[in-house]
């Protein structure tokens, strides 16, 4: 049978695609190994200066037919696609990545699971000032239904003449107390040389914002068993702060929980930006728990119900937020801290939506 001449142009066109795939594939293959080189160098991935200088020779290079805002558009496309795999095969080697562990990682605190099924809310003043002030929001939270209590023993401050905490004296206040009320304990320690002390206290122990990217805290979270909630750093882009939990995790401790906090932006509407698509793209990205604290992400009481109810419908395994009985006088975060009916009014709300179902 003889071949037509459409037939025969489109043989050419096939063996012709045929050589552009396995020349993209190479070239694929070549951008990964610069991704794996930039990876070792600590250099980002996306380089828009070398891509406009690439473009820039490959249009002094074009005699057409395709006009040389189609070959920018093509190669765009090509280099867009390079990245990702680039920065596909990076996550691939995360063990918090979603890629290493398809399972969601759930950390036990007794009766409570975090990551399981159900979401679990946090509450507990901003920082321990006294046995007596613990005591009495343990009996509030007890009282609530609430498990889990917050409470700063050890306060970075931006200020040095602020409050800097009870320091250990604070971790025994909250054990004494946790103990008395059956409650479970979360408290951020600053100093490498505290965790392993930490664990005798507390059952959380919380690496903050600020330490985010302290390496040798992460170690030292890393060298021990108990469980770590580690927030994001004030300006951390979501990678960063998975490779700070990929600090911990790759020493062995596996059971970590990540939480949004809020980031810096040029809003001041609320003191920061609660980034609530971190909450998915966190739960997409990686196996572990994601919790939001409502009360440093926003320092606002008048939003918090809506914000907390925000996070879970995006998918959080749990909510934080500050309670204080006397929030006017509290030491460190006045303004942001719910008195007990502002929490009961704010939980309820929150119970009202089902979503912590
Ligand atoms: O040359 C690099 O630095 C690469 O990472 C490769 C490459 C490309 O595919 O050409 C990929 C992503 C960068 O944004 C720039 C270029």
């Amino acid at each position: 049978m003889n071949e037509t001449r459409l037939e025969k142009l489109r043989r050419q066109l096939d063996g012709v695609n045929q050589a552009l795939l396995t020349m993209l594939s190479e070239r694929a293959e070549i951008a990964l190994e610069i991704g794996a080189e930039k990876e070792r160098q600590g250099v980002p991935k996306f380089d828009p200066v070398r891509e406009q200088l690439m473009l820039k020779d490959l249009v002094a290079q074009n005699k057409g037919p395709f006009d040389d805002d189609t070959i920018r558009h093509l190669f765009k496309q090509i280099f867009q696609a390079s990245l990702k795999i680039q920065q596909e095969d990076h996550g691939k080697h995360l063990l918090v990545s979603r890629k290493r562990q398809e399972r969601n990682t759930v950390v036990a605190l007794g009766d409570v699971e975090i990551g399981g099924v159900k979401p679990v809310m946090i509450a507990g003043p901003c920082s321990v000032e006294s046995y007596e002030q613990v005591r009495e929001v343990a009996a509030h939270l007890k009282a609530s239904g609430i498990t889990v209590m917050r409470g700063g023993a050890f306060k970075p401050r931006t200020s040095p003449y602020d409050f800097q905490g009870l320091g250990i004296e604070g971790l025994r206040i909250l054990k004494e107390v946790a103990d008395e009320f059956g409650l479970k304990t979360i408290s951020e320690i600053v100093d490498p040389a505290h965790i392993e002390l930490a664990c005798e206290y507390i059952d959380v122990i919380q690496i903050g914002a600020r330490n985010m990217q302290n390496f040798e805290l992460l170690k030292a979270a890393g060298d021990v068993r108990k469980p770590i909630l580690l927030k994001r750093g004030l300006a951390a882009t979501i990678d960063e702060f998975l490779h700070a939990a990929e600090y911990i995790v790759s020493r062995g401790n596996t059971q970590v929980m990540l939480i949004e906090r809020g980031i810096r932006t040029y809003e001041k509407a609320t003191r920061n930006t609660l980034d609530i698509s971190a909450v998915p793209i966190l739960k997409q990205e990686s196996h572990l728990p994601v919790l939001v604290d409502v009360t440093h992400s926003t320092g606002r009481k008048d939003i918090l119900a809506p914000c907390a109810k925000a996070a879970l419908a995006a998918g959080a395994d749990g909510v934080m937020v500050e309670v204080h009985p006397n929030p006017a006088t509290a030491l460190s975060d006045a303004a942001q801290q719910l008195d007990f009916s502002e929490f009961t009014i704010f939980y309820d709300d929150v119970l009202r939506s089902g979503l912590m179902k």
